[in-house]
């Protein structure tokens, strides 16, 4: 049997603070190449979910496996490095570099994960793969050069998904990343997301408040469901 792309097992997190947000998920996982949309309320933790799989808070007890790795088990150089190789991250506010290149902010997750690099590589050089991946998702030949900062928002979402696909990794975290575009332009950014996706084989969890793009996804799950939020911390 294969292991799942990502596994929640207890996870307890608790914000600091005595009033502080907490909450506990006893149970979750998303299968190797699935797509779930993670609906829920503003408010209600889906953000905090999501930064504790991508080790952007650290997690408290209970366990995150991705692909069958514990990554409580690694030292914290180990666990970052693996977690640089083995998930794609689109963020709410897509996080780019502004006065750096397009290509210099696709290429910064390869920095600290070779594998991923070396599976960019594969085709010839990185800089092929960015290219064909741009031109995948709709980005213009000439970007690649361009200051991240300059491009429009459809644009700078593109070269989000962009940097969190190359080098494929198995599993891909977005947060909201189609909130700021209109219905016709979201739809037109989803197809190109799950097209590369699939060419990738990648699974995908991704947050939104939006319910009408549950169609698009193997499944959908609301917060709720896989997460209590006690009142003191968990
Ligand atoms: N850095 C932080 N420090 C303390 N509390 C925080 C922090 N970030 C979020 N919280 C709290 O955690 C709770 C959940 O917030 P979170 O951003 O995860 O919700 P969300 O479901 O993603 O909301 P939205 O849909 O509005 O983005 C909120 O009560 C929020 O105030």
């Amino acid at each position: 049997m294969t292991d799942p792309a990502l596994a929640l097992t207890d996870l307890r997190f608790a914000w600091p603070g005595r009033d502080g947000f907490a909450l506990r998920c006893p149970d979750f996982a998303l299968g190797q190449g699935e797509t779930v949309l993670l609906l829920g309320e503003s408010g209600s933790g889906k953000s905090t979910l999501l930064s504790l799989i991508c080790g952007i808070v650290a997690a408290g007890p209970g366990q995150v496996r991705i692909g069958g790795t514990d990554l409580g088990a690694l030292r914290a150089g180990a666990r970052d490095r693996f977690r640089a190789e083995g998930i794609g991250v689109i963020f709410q506010q897509f996080n780019l570099l502004p006065y750096a290149s397009v290509a210099d902010n696709i290429l910064l997750p390869l920095r600290f994960a070779p594998q991923r690099r070396a599976r960019a590589a594969k085709g010839g050089c990185v800089m092929a793969e960015v290219q064909r991946l741009c031109a995948a998702i709709g980005l213009p030949d000439d970007i690649v050069t361009r200051p991240a900062g300059r491009l429009s928002v459809g644009q700078q979402q593109r070269v989000a998904v962009v940097r969190a696909l190359i080098g494929q990794p198995p599993l891909i975290v977005a947060d909201e990343p189609t909130s700021a575009l209109d219905a016709a332009t979201q739809d037109a950014f989803l197809a190109l997301l799950f097209g590369q996706l699939r060419a990738a084989g990648a699974a995908l969890l991704m947050v939104s408040h939006d319910e009408r793009l549950a169609p698009r996804f193997d499944r959908t799950v609301h917060l709720r469901d896989i997460v209590t939020t006690p009142r003191v911390a968990a």
